[in-house]
């Protein structure tokens, strides 16, 4: 079964309160989706495995630790998971970035498929795949469909908000992925939004609304 972490920190909940205010600028909130993106993506790395290398300090020769291996990608679903993906590269500046474009047909809210570009070596990395918002599961549960087709199997997904649909859909569906979620909220309304939510994601990061 997924393991669900829901953050509980005070600056992720403080943030992500003024993203849901409905006059916060297009700036200010394309801001804060890339600062809480970077402190999600700080727990959700916690267990990446560490070796031992030897370095040499101004003083003497010593061991520290550095991340294994440093083969993870970043996976932001288009177009809204996009700016997830910039703050989470302020942390893991090496890190491959991988592409899938999906949106939400509005009036089946089935997701419809128009872009997949990966690394080459997608299946040798641990992949974080990247969504602001998890609403019906829709969309997270097909683009981990498009991974797992092209034999990707260490995935981990990372989201601001998700409705508590969105989450029992998708463990049900991917019961192997890890979520880690900014907030939980109430509910889905009639048409697919998240409650209390922030509205749709990428009209406020793009200000196309
Ligand atoms: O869980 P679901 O019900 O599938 O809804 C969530 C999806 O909806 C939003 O994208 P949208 O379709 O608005 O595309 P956009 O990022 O291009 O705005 C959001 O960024 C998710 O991808
Ligand atoms: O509340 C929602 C639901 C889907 N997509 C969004 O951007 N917001
Ligand atoms: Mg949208």
């Amino acid at each position: 079964m997924s393991k669900v972490t829901i953050m509980d920190h005070p600056l992720i909940q403080h943030k992500i309160g003024i993203m849901r205010v409905k006059t916060t600028s297009t700036k200010e909130f394309r801001d804060l989706v890339s600062e809480v993106a970077m402190l999600i993506c700080y727990e959700a790395t916690r267990e990446l495995p560490l070796a031992d290398i030897e370095i040499e300090t101004p003083l003497m020769k010593t061991t520290v630790k550095e991340i294994a291996g440093k083969k993870l990608c970043i996976v932001p679903i288009l177009r809204a998971g996009l700016h997830m993906a910039d703050g989470i590269l302020n942390l893991i500046p090496n890190a491959k970035v991988g592409h899938v474009g999906l949106y939400r047909n509005e009036e089946t809210l089935e997701p419809v498929e128009y872009f997949c570009k990966l690394p080459a070596d997608s299946g040798d990395r641990e992949i974080f795949v990247v969504d602001p918002m998890l609403a019906t599961g829709g969309s997270a549960i097909a683009a981990i469909n498009l991974l797992k087709k092209r034999g990707i199997s260490k995935i981990h997904f990372l989201c601001l908000i998700a409705a508590p649909e969105g989450v029992k859909k998708f463990t049900e569906a991917h019961p192997d992925v890890d979520i880690f979620i900014g907030a939980l909220d109430e509910r889905l309304n009639d048409k697919g939004y998240i409650l209390p939510g922030l509205g749709d994601a990428g009209d406020r990061i793009y200000g196309t609304k």
